[in-house]
């Protein structure tokens, strides 16, 4: 029995001046990690953007189970590396999105939820330093714990590993991986990367030019993606 977190039905993007995508049909599981693969400019990212309801579709749908007000996203952008002098510590980073930021101060839970996701992403003892000084692969995880902290059930990484070296690629998603098992998260992690997406992901969509394929990740092919077969 499937039990998705996210449907998408026959969907197709557009701009005024091309298609991106169209006629589009897969199935996010709940607790699954779905990667998104294809070539630069295949539309992977106005994908998330429509998932992400910034884009509207030119027709087709996205359900969200049981339904979208339920589902939370979480959201970790492509690598930007941020100014030296980029005020803020990385504790207070971590924290920005929460309502004491409004308030302004913290209720004793966010503080409670902060630290656990600075414990978890492994930043508790370099809390207190400007994340401006910190180095990629932590900057990358300062971005991951400030969309895990308000516990979303729906994590989006949008090509977060793109700009760092091998070893911090993977002690980011080892991080996601774990988390996605621990707490049933599910992700969507759209990259270029297909050995990265072969080590952690459950399941692939891969967009092509006019084309596409959805399935189990041992179906992904490695080493060309032009020899991909068409749905
Ligand atoms: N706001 C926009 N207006 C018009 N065209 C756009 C807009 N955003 C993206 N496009 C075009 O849509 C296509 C898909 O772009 P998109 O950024 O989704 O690709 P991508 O697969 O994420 O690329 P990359 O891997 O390089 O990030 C491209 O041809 C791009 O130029």
């Amino acid at each position: 029995m499937t039990d998705p977190i996210l449907t998408v039905h026959d969907l197709s993007v557009a701009f005024p001046n091309q298609t991106v995508f169209k006629h589009l049909d897969f199935q996010l599981e709940r607790g699954h990690f779905l990667s998104v693969v294809g070539e630069n400019g295949i539309g992977k990212t106005t994908l998330m953007r429509t998932i992400l309801q910034q884009l509207k579709p030119l027709s087709g749908e996205i359900s969200f189970h049981p339904n979208r007000k339920t589902v939370h996203f979480g959201y970790v952008p492509q690598f930007r590396n941020l100014d030296r002098e980029y005020p803020l510590s990385i504790r207070d980073f971590v924290s920005l999105n929460l309502s004491g930021w409004k308030l302004p101060w913290l209720s004793q839970q966010e503080h409670q939820q902060v630290h656990q996701i600075l414990a978890q992403t492994g930043l508790l003892k370099i809390q207190k330093q400007p994340l401006g000084m910190a180095s990629g692969g932590q900057k990358q995880r300062a971005y991951l714990a400030q969309a895990l902290v308000e516990r979303p059930d729906l994590l989006i990484l949008d090509e977060s590993t793109a700009s760092l070296d091998n070893v911090m690629k993977y002690e980011l998603l080892d991080l996601v991986k774990q988390i996605q098992q621990q707490q049933g998260l599910s992700v969507i992690f759209v990259t270029h990367d297909v050995p990265l997406a072969k080590q952690y992901a459950d399941d692939f969509l891969l967009l092509k030019n006019g084309t596409y394929q959805f399935g189990p990740i041992a179906q992904l092919p490695v080493n060309d993606l032009q020899e991909a077969d068409h749905v």
